[in-house]
């Protein structure tokens, strides 16, 4: 797939946008009329005015009509030209970005050390942004003026080979002077792009490390880094649009050359009324104007292309886990007792990040699982979520009854239902109380939130809490303290009543009091939940009702 994608990317694209292909089609047709509308407007301007200078005539009130007409139909197709290519375009940008995110939501998991959150936002923005127009508008200018070059090298024929061989001389000449500065166009177009992803890059981690870059009084070495890395965006997109200008330049050469070429040829031929000679060159040169623009489009197309490329590669990243091929219907009333047998997990190119390591929960056992750091807990804890796929080995659920069912037989959106997770750091995202719980679940009404919160030993009482549910937590929930945060991660994953939920390194940070509340509710949960608890902590491990060592 991807091979197949790096051969021709911009093309791979085109099935993602299938909604919009007859947009885009009809965009080409309206482009198509407008130009020609356009063409005919200076044929008939020329040959008005010709006729004036030169016959001290007054052309015919149909030219004038005609003239008029052209104008009206100028100014409503290029309106609604824009219009419909503006909202294609939209529409592309939002089909490619759910796409997107689509693949990152399937991928991102795994994450690699290659991975950063700012090429990942650069290409969701810039390159989507990029090619957003090039599918609106450029390909359907393109296609316009390919269609009415070739029609006019036909129509300039009954006038005289010699004519349209000027006007296919000229074509000849836009290509040749614009292919020796492909390469160079490629290169500049890739530094550019390399160049902005950097400082997307350094964005992101200025932005995440903000404390430190206070803390440690790092602000002008901040801003020095951010104005080099700009500094190198400006010096690089200079250069290319100096080369572009100059390969412009040379385009309008042609043009200007082969509208010589047309008049010479046609002043040449015995027969042909020189009054329509303005019009023949008025008629070449708006003709040949978006060829040279399209053939300059052409010919810069390497930078949409890796655009393209980076785009479809995040819309094709491989999940990190398989589609469930035969699900199994599983839904007991009670707990949820797991069963790990044997299960190892290496992450790319790592050593073993867990190794061969068989575990076993009863329904509504709380268990705590220790172990020295490294030894693979957290791994393990990703594995129970069904985050990573275990390269060997089973993980089994089991109901109260007897019942089980393998980890990978359970339906997607059972699965996230029955069993949670809550990490040391699991993100409070911006936005109200009720805003942060609709994440876990969207149907959740304020009573069922406050319940949460009560269970979790977190009641929104008092002043902090005046506007209730729809209380502002702010950006990584920096209005809560560590045990309030702690406790509404908790609630988060109460309110879908989860039958087996892993609490990793939870109470690592709090205070004693932040502690034993998380603990109090933990424990309120005894029958109706498996819970199983990793910790380093001999308080936290002391709550449960047994202890597993790994990595011993
Ligand atoms: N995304 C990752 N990519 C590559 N290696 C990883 C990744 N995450 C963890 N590891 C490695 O896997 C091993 C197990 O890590 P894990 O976080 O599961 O250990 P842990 O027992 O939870 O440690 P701690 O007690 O310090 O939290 C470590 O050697 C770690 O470096």
């Amino acid at each position: 797939m991807i091979a197949s994608i790096r051969h021709n990317p911009l093309l791979g694209l085109v099935p993602h946008m299938a909604g919009e292909w007859s947009g885009m089609a009809w965009t080409a047709v309206v482009g198509i009329l407008n130009n020609l509308a356009l063409i005919f407007l200076a044929v008939v301007g020329s040959y008005v005015v010709a006729l004036a200078v030169l016959r001290q005539d007054v052309a015919a009130p149909g030219w004038w009509a005609a003239g008029i007409v052209a104008v009206i139909l100028r100014a409503v197709l290029t309106w609604h030209e824009m219009d419909i290519s503006h909202s294609i375009a939209y529409r592309i940008l939002a089909a490619l970005r759910m796409a997107l995110f689509d693949g990152f939501a399937r991928g991102v998991p795994a994450r690699r050390p290659g991975q950063h959150t700012g090429k990942l936002a650069a290409t969701a923005m810039g390159d989507v942004e990029k090619l957003e127009f090039f599918y609106a508008h450029t390909v359907a200018q393109l296609a316009g003026s390919a269609v009415l070059f070739v029609a006019g090298v036909g129509l300039l024929v009954p006038l005289g080979l010699d004519v349209a061989v000027a006007l296919l001389s000229g074509f000849v000449a836009l290509i040749a002077v614009t292919l020796p500065g492909l390469r160079r166009g490629a290169e500049l177009g890739a530094q550019v792009q390399d160049a902005k992803a950097a400082v997307s890059v350094l964005a992101v981690d200025l932005l995440s490390g903000t404390r430190e870059i206070l803390g440690f009084g790092l602000i002008p070495q901040a801003q020095a880094q951010l104005a080099e890395r700009s500094r190198a965006v400006d010096s690089v997109q200079r250069k290319l649009s100096a080369f572009l200008a100059l390969g412009s330049s040379a385009r309008e050469l042609c043009v200007l050359g082969t509208v010589v070429a047309v008049f010479l040829a046609a002043v040449s031929k015995p027969g042909v009324d020189p009054v329509w000679i303005p019009a023949l060159v008025a008629g070449t040169l708006t003709l040949l104007a978006p060829v040279a623009e399209g053939v300059a489009t052409v010919t810069q197309l390497q930078p949409h292309r890796a655009s393209a490329l980076r785009v479809l590669e995040g819309i094709s990243l491989a999940a990190t886990v398989p589609e469930v091929e035969a699900p199994v219907a599983f839904n007991p009333s009670g707990p949820l007792g797991v069963d790990v047998r044997d299960v190892e997990f290496t992450y790319d190119g790592g050593t073993p990040a867990l190794r061969r390591t068989s575990l076993s929960v009863a329904p509504g056992e709380h268990v705590g699982i220790s172990g020295p750091s490294g030894a693979g807990k957290t791994t393990l804890a990703r594995l129970l979520l069904r985050l990573w796929v275990p390269d060997s080995g089973t993980i089994t659920f089991a109901s109260g009854d007897g019942r089980t069912v393998d980890s990978w037989a359970l339906p997607e959106p059972s699965f996230r239902r029955m069993v949670t997770l809550v990490e040391q750091d699991s993100p409070v995202f911006h936005g109200s109380v009720l805003d942060n719980m609709h994440l876990a679940d969207p149907a959740a009404t304020e009573e069922d939130v406050l319940d949460a919160l009560d269970r979790a030993g977190l009641p929104l009482g008092g002043k902090r809490w005046t506007s209730g549910v729809d209380t502002l937590i702010g950006e990584q929930g920096m209005s809560l303290s560590g045990g309030e945060r702690a406790r509404f991660c908790l609630a988060r994953a109460l309110l879908l009543k989860p039958k087996l939920l892993v609490l990793d390194e939870t109470t690592a940070s709090l205070d004693a009091a932040s502690e034993r509340a998380l603990l109090d509710a933990v424990s309120r949960l005894a029958g109706e939940t498996t819970v199983i608890t990793i910790s380093h902590r001999e308080s936290t491990l002391a709550a449960c009702d047994r202890r597993v060592q790994l990595g011993v």
